[in-house]
């Protein structure tokens, strides 16, 4: 299937995950299933905007008592009369304005200085009215829209969760710690996942590993958590090669067999018996990345609810097409122009760990597209 058709299947594939209602504190990357409508207006009454005095009509003003935030409404002032009054706390009627400490001359309880009408009052709905729609369906919820739904009296959220993620690192000759023996390799992808799962607002539940047995692969699928599963190496058509076997045993359909790409072609989408999207990355940790991208962001985009990324566009002079296949290469991108890294085989991580993201060259020239890098 074509690069471009595949991120396209991948994203139908998916449906967005039902809304609940979570603490606001736990919303961090949620995406609101409701408008965020304010149930308060912001401010919620007229305040003070400095420490000084409420005021009413012209000096001098006789100081009556003293004002702090959180207390409740005071009795309305008189024409020559002022209240020192705190940051937030809630202005009497008929205050003219709010003297700061800094222009006021006090002399016993006597008080003169310079004000103008309205000077640093905070009047109430300033900022919004009760019942005023504030942040549409569909807002990826981020911490100062946290801060926004708290401020405007939200302890819950509707919003649809962070799809859940489960991993299975696939491999016999894969090793979790140390120096590998001969023949074996440090496991490259399991460490990578989590930021890439993070970064599309999936939630990485579960990372497993699974030794190059039908048997194994089936078990460590069925057991995983997550609402998206992703499988790394067993995907190509070698001896130890077990996820298209496997895939009869977990009841599975093929929807991507291979993505006509270069690297990442045997990166794979199935559906489980389970109904549950599963995307086969090559065992090369680059292509392994490059899957991740073209397959497992368009899901999570899906399962959030939200559209399918679009991708900026670059100029990329140096990066010729392949021919017949989509080209995945690391690039910087200066001054506008992306430039393709050494060391950006599938097998290697060392150019992408220097690039700002990898650049989408089609098969026959064409737009170059960026897909940004976490
Ligand atoms: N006859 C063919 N052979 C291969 C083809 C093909 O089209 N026909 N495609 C090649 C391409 S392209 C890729 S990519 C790989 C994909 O292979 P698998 O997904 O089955 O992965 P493995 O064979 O298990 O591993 C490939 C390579 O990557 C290393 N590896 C595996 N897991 C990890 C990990 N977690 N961290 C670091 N490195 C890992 C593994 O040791 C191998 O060196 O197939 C080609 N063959
Ligand atoms: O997908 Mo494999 O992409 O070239 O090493």
């Amino acid at each position: 299937m074509r690069w471009a058709e595949a991120r396209q299947v991948a994203y139908s594939a998916a449906c967005a995950v039902l809304p609940s209602p979570l603490p606001v504190s736990d919303s961090l990357g949620t995406v609101l299933a409701k408008p965020l409508t304010a149930l308060i207006s912001l401010p919620s009454f007229d305040r003070s905007a400095m420490d000084g005095y409420a005021v009413c009509g012209p000096a001098p003003w006789f100081v009556r008592g003293q004002l702090l935030a959180g207390q409740p409404a005071p009795p309305p002032l008189e024409s020559g009369q002022a209240y020192e009054i705190a940051t937030g706390a809630v202005i009497p009627a008929d205050t003219t304005a709010v003297l700061p400490y800094e222009y006021a001359q006090l002399c016993g309880r006597s008080l003169t200085g310079p004000v103008a009408a309205g000077e640093n009052i905070r009047r109430a709905g300033e900022e919004c009215q009760r019942g005023e729609h504030l942040l549409p369906a569909g807002t990826v919820v981020s911490a100062q829209v946290q801060g926004l739904a708290a401020a405007v009296g939200y302890d819950r959220l509707w919003v649809r969760a962070k799809p859940t993620v489960g991993v299975v690192i696939s491999g016999d000759e894969v090793r979790t710690h140390g120096i590998p023996e001969d023949g074996c390799v440090r496991d490259a992808i399991g460490p990578l996942l989590p930021g890439f799962v993070a970064s599309c607002g999936g939630e990485l539940v579960a990372t497993e590993y699974a030794a190059d047995t039908e048997k194994d692969l089936v078990r460590a699928v069925e057991s995983s958590p997550g609402q998206l599963l992703l499988v790394s190496g067993s995907s190509s058509v070698g001896p130890a090669d077990q996820l298209r076997r496997s895939l009869r045993s977990l009841g599975g359909t093929m929807l991507i067999e291979r993505v006509d790409c270069r690297p990442g072609h045997p990166q794979s989408l199935a559906r489980l018996g389970d109904g549950r999207l599963l995307v086969g990355l090559p065992g090369n940790p680059l292509a392994a990345v490059v899957a991740f991208l073209t397959l497992a962001v368009p899901i999570c985009a899906a399962l959030r609810g939200l559209p399918l990324p679009s991708l900026s566009t670059v100029s990329a002079p140096g990066l010729g097409p392949h021919g017949t296949s989509t080209r995945l290469v690391p690039v910087v991108v200066r001054d506008g122009v992306a430039r393709g890294l050494e060391h950006g085989g599938s097998a290697m991580l060392r150019g992408l760990a220097l690039a700002d993201a990898v650049a989408v060259v089609p098969p026959d020239g064409g737009e170059v597209l960026l897909l940004p890098l976490p």
